[in-house]
This record gives structure tokens, C-alpha cells and sequence, in this order.
């Protein structure tokens, strides 16, 4: 089944294989190179074993901080406002389920502004990158991708931003727009719908479903910064040849094939630097404050859902350029 395959996937140690001995036939045909091992069935489109590990941490997560906020007798003993999507912070149970703590305001709150950051020093430090601009150009087209995603469902989506169009949809409003009284100091009826145009009137945003933002940000962001910076500093075969794409001609072959020149620019010298440390910093905080979320707001579905939107996002930048080559001809794919 495999040997069809081979010639597809060889092509990168073909200069290695040449100054070998002919035993190395014998050797070939027993044990297949490693770019060959991912099991033939798994569609370029799904991320490796390894990858789904991963990827596996936030749903766990999520699982996690919500089974301890059932449980646990003290968060459970204290009001949870669905309004506000948090606990009265009069009875907090910790400083994490407060809304004023400084990793929320100075860290998630600015979230997108971290992850940018720690990608940016990520890419100007990181040796294995070669000394070309071709892979940073592309680093930079996925985080532009990634920022359009985060623009589009947090910010701005050609007026109102997704997760406030989706509340709006699923029957929530500003509620002093149902109260005639609250209309005047509203101004124009496009500003209350969204949840920043609403709170900064006095007013409250219910009865619809709230995406979790916090979720979204905090997974889309994080995971943004593994998928980049692990194929870099790792050799494990899930996260670098492991990856399977699809070719022009509808074969699909390792990553591995697609190397500058055959080349892997990464091998050989897996340093941690201080660019690397930092950016993966940026991710377990991303993971320790997805963990103080799930425990301590919003409902279950909210931070589900928030979960599927990030999801989305990392799909389009990390899985479908394996599947369609003009969308990996313009964003790249990391390592490669
Ligand atoms: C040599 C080296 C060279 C280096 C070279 C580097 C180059 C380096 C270039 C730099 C250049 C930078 C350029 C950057 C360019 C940008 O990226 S600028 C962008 C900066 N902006 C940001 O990052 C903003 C990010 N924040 C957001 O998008 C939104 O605030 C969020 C995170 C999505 C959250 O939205 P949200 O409304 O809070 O929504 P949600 O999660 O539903 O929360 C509901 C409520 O529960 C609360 N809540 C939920 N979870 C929690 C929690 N865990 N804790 C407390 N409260 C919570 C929320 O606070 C919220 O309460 P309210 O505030 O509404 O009362």
C-alpha cells in the first residue's frame, strides 16, 4: 500500500540516500522513512494524533473548570448572575472569579495585543527560521488571518461584531431598549446593538446567547502560538513530517516533500530561546486563565461555543491549507 507512495515522499533525502551503501535497499523496504508512518486513512484536512492530543487540552480544560465550579461547595454556595456572566463579586470565591484581577484586565483584556507580541519576538529571535523572510512573511499572513478571525467575531463584522450579531439573533437586547425610558439615552438604534454600546449606557445585555469571548480568545490565541512555535523546537513526527497534505494531482504525501530545496532548515539545531520560552509563556498563562474561566463564568454552552468559534479559526489557518494547495501557496504551513 505504502510503496506508491514512497517516491513522493523520499524526495527530500534523495541527496542523503546517494552516498549510502546498496544494503540500504534491503533497509528502505523493512523500515519506510519516517515521513510515512501517519496512518494512510487520515485526511490532510484533520490535525495528526499528536495535534489532536493537543488540541484535546481545551476541551478538557473547559471540562474541568466547569465539573469544579458544580462541585466545588464554595463557588456553588454563591450567586451566579447570568447578566453580568460571573459570581457576586462581593462573595468572590477567588481572586481569579473577579472580574477586576490584574491577569483579566492587563493580560486577557489586551489578549490579542500578547499574542501578537509573543509571535512577533518569536519570529525576530527564533535561529531556525533560516535567514530568508519567506517563512516570516508567511508566520505573518496566518497571524493576519487569525487577527481577521479575532476582528471579525470580537470587534467588527461590518458593523455589530459576530458574537453580538449571534446574541442579538438567538433573541437577546439591551434591555433598557425594552424599557421605553432607556431609549433616549441610547442615541441611534445601531449603537445598542452591540454589548460595548449597551454596558457603556447602563444597560444590560440579556436573553440572547453570549459567546464566550474570553474562551475564544484565549484558545484561538494560544494555540496560534503552539501551532507555530512547536514544529520549530520539536522533533516529534506529529507536529512536523507527521502532517499530510494534498498535491495538485489529488495525492496526498508528508509535508516533508515540500521543504525548501528538500531541505529541513529546522533539523539538527532545536534551540529553546528566549523568543521560544517567551511565547510559550504567553501560552500556558493563555491556558492557566482559560482553566479560571471555565471555573468561574459563563455557562456551559457559552464556553462550548466559544470553543467552536476558535476552533473555526484555527481550522481555516492550520488545517485547510493542507487540503487545498492554493490556499497553502499563500499561507504556508509552519516549519515548512
Ligand atoms: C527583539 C524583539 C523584537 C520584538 C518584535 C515584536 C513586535 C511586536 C509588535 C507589537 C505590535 C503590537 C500590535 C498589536 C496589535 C493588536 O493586536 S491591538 C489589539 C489589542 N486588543 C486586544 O488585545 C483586545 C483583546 N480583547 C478582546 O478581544 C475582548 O476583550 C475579549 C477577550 C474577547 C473578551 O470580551 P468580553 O466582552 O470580556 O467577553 P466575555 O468573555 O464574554 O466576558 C464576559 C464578562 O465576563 C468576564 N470574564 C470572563 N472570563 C473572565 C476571567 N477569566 N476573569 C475575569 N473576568 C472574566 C469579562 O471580564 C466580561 O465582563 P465585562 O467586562 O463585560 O463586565
Amino acid at each position: 500500500m505504502s510503496t506508491h507512495r514512497k517516491p513522493n515522499v523520499t524526495t527530500r533525502s534523495a541527496a542523503s540516500a546517494s552516498t549510502t551503501t546498496t544494503t540500504t535497499t534491503t533497509t528502505t523496504t523493512t523500515s519506510p522513512p519516517p515521513t510515512i508512518r501517519s496512518p494512510a486513512s487520515l485526511s490532510p484536512l484533520l490535525p495528526t494524533r499528536l495535534e489532536s492530543a493537543l488540541l484535546a487540552i481545551y476541551p478538557l480544560t473547559l471540562l474541568l473548570g466547569s465539573i469544579f465550579s458544580t462541585l466545588s461547595p464554595t463557588t456553588r454556595s454563591i450567586p451566579y448572575s447570568a447578566t453580568t456572566q460571573s459570581h457576586d463579586p462581593a462573595f468572590a470565591p477567588s481572586y481569579f472569579a473577579t472580574k477586576k484581577n490584574v491577569f483579566n484586565v492587563w493580560f486577557v483584556k489586551k489578549g490579542w495585543f500578547w499574542t501578537t507580541v509573543a509571535l512577533g519576538v518569536f519570529v525576530v529571535l527564533n535561529k531556525n527560521m533560516g535567514r530568508g523572510w519567506r517563512k516570516r512573511v508567511k508566520v505573518g499572513v496566518r497571524w493576519g488571518v487569525a487577527t481577521g478571525w479575532w476582528v471579525l467575531v470580537t470587534q467588527w463584522c461590518f458593523g455589530a461584531p459576530l458574537i453580538d450579531r449571534g446574541f442579538l439573533f438567538t433573541g437577546g437586547q439591551c434591555e433598557m431598549l425594552q424599557q421605553q425610558q432607556g431609549k433616549e439615552g441610547m442615541g441611534e438604534v445601531r449603537e445598542v446593538l452591540t454589548a460595548a454600546a449597551c454596558k457603556a449606557v447602563g444597560g444590560a445585555w440579556r436573553g440572547g446567547h453570549d459567546v464566550s469571548g474570553h474562551v475564544f480568545l484565549l484558545i484561538l490565541g494560544s494555540a496560534l502560538l503552539w501551532f507555530e512555535v512547536l514544529p520549530a523546537i520539536t522533533h516529534a513526527e506529529g507536529l512536523r513530517d507527521g502532517r499530510r497534505i494534498m498535491m495538485g494531482d489529488g495525492r496526498v504525501v508528508s509535508v516533508g516533500v515540500e521543504k525548501e530545496d528538500g531541505r529541513d532548515d529546522d533539523e539538527g539545531d532545536k534551540t529553546t530561546g528566549g523568543g521560544t520560552k517567551f511565547a510559550l509563556g504567553v501560552a500556558a498563562l493563555m491556558w492557566w486563565m482559560l482553566l479560571m474561566t471555565a471555573a468561574y463564568f459563563h455557562t456551559w454552552f457559552e464556553k462550548f461555543t466559544g470553543l467552536l468559534v476558535a476552533f473555526a479559526g484555527l481550522w481555516v489557518v492550520y488545517f485547510l491549507p493542507r487540503g487545498v494547495p492554493g490556499v497553502r501557496a499563500v499561507l504556508g504551513m509552519p516549519g515548512v
